[in-house]
């Protein structure tokens, strides 16, 4: 299987003097091509720093992270963000849109840079998407006039504007209803299916038990790991189980 994203040995301290303390201890991790993977761990425990790490977002003290080949740790600012715009996609917990933006312009914004004459053909793709997730009829909405479901829909097209090879989302259903939770879910798995490898980071037992490999993190490094075959719709409660008795027998 094809490595996806190696992170080694990688740390990143944060504070001053005698305060500053390593949040990324030295971990290491790998994530193979159209992998869908969660990082599971109590507060504080860096799993959103590991994922900033990761995606070169946020710098680190030593180690390395290889994407797709690419040792991020070698690369400048800009080629650094031309990467992240083009081969990686992420959603949040809460969308960070542009208010001024209806929510197709919103969508296709990352796309707008590379493809200033091409408004037409990734405005068509945009539609494409949105059909896809079921918000087709929102494109001239204001932020503001959709629910949070359907705005983290929007963020999802957004997160696929440009075919990205990996899926990046820190608590993607944490500000949403079960329902709508569930739906978004089956969205991701949905993209995962089609070869877009996914890291989610998560507090969430429903969702880790979505993925196959869970990594579960304390105190800056990956302390285990629980493998689970691929979901295809069947026997929830059961990897839910499985994920809640590996968080209970270490201790998070
Ligand atoms: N920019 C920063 N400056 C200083 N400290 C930071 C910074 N970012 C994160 N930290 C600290 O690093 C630690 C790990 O934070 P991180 O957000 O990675 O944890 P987490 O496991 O994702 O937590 P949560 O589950 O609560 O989101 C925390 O103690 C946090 O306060």
């Amino acid at each position: 299987m094809k490595k996806m994203m190696i992170g080694d040995r990688i740390v990143k301290s944060f504070g001053e003097g005698h305060e500053r303390r390593n949040v990324l201890d030295g971990v290491s991790m790998e994530i193979n091509e159209g992998e869908f993977v969660a990082v599971m761990g109590p507060s504080g425990s860096g799993k959103s720093t590991l994922m900033f790490a990761l995606s070169g977002t946020d710098s680190v003290d030593s180690g390395k992270v290889v994407f797709n080949g690419k040792n991020l740790s070698t690369m400048g600012e800009n080629e650094l963000s031309d990467l992240r715009r083009t081969t990686m996609g992420f959603v949040f917990q809460q969308p960070t849109m542009l208010s001024h933006l209806n929510i197709l312009d919103n969508i296709i914004l990352p796309a707008m840079r590379d493809n200033r004459k091409n408004v037409a053909k990734i405005s068509e793709k945009a539609r494409l998407l949105m059909q896809r997730v079921g918000i087709a009829d929102l494109e001239k909405r204001d932020i503001t006039q959709v629910s949070g479901g359907q705005l983290q829909r929007a963020g999802i097209c957004r997160a696929l504007i440009n075919s990205p090879r990996m899926i990046f989302g820190d608590e993607p259903t944490g500000a949403l209803n079960s329902q709508s939770a569930q739906e978004i879910m089956d969205i991701l798995s949905e993209i995962n299916a089609e070869g877009t490898a996914v890291m989610l980071v998560t507090h969430d037992a429903k969702v880790a038990a979505r993925t196959e490999r869970i990594m579960f993190m304390q105190d800056g490094i990956i302390v285990s790991e629980l493998k689970l075959p691929k979901f295809e719709g069947l026997d929830m409660d059961g990897r839910v189980e499985k994920v809640t008795e590996k968080m209970r027998e270490i201790g998070i």
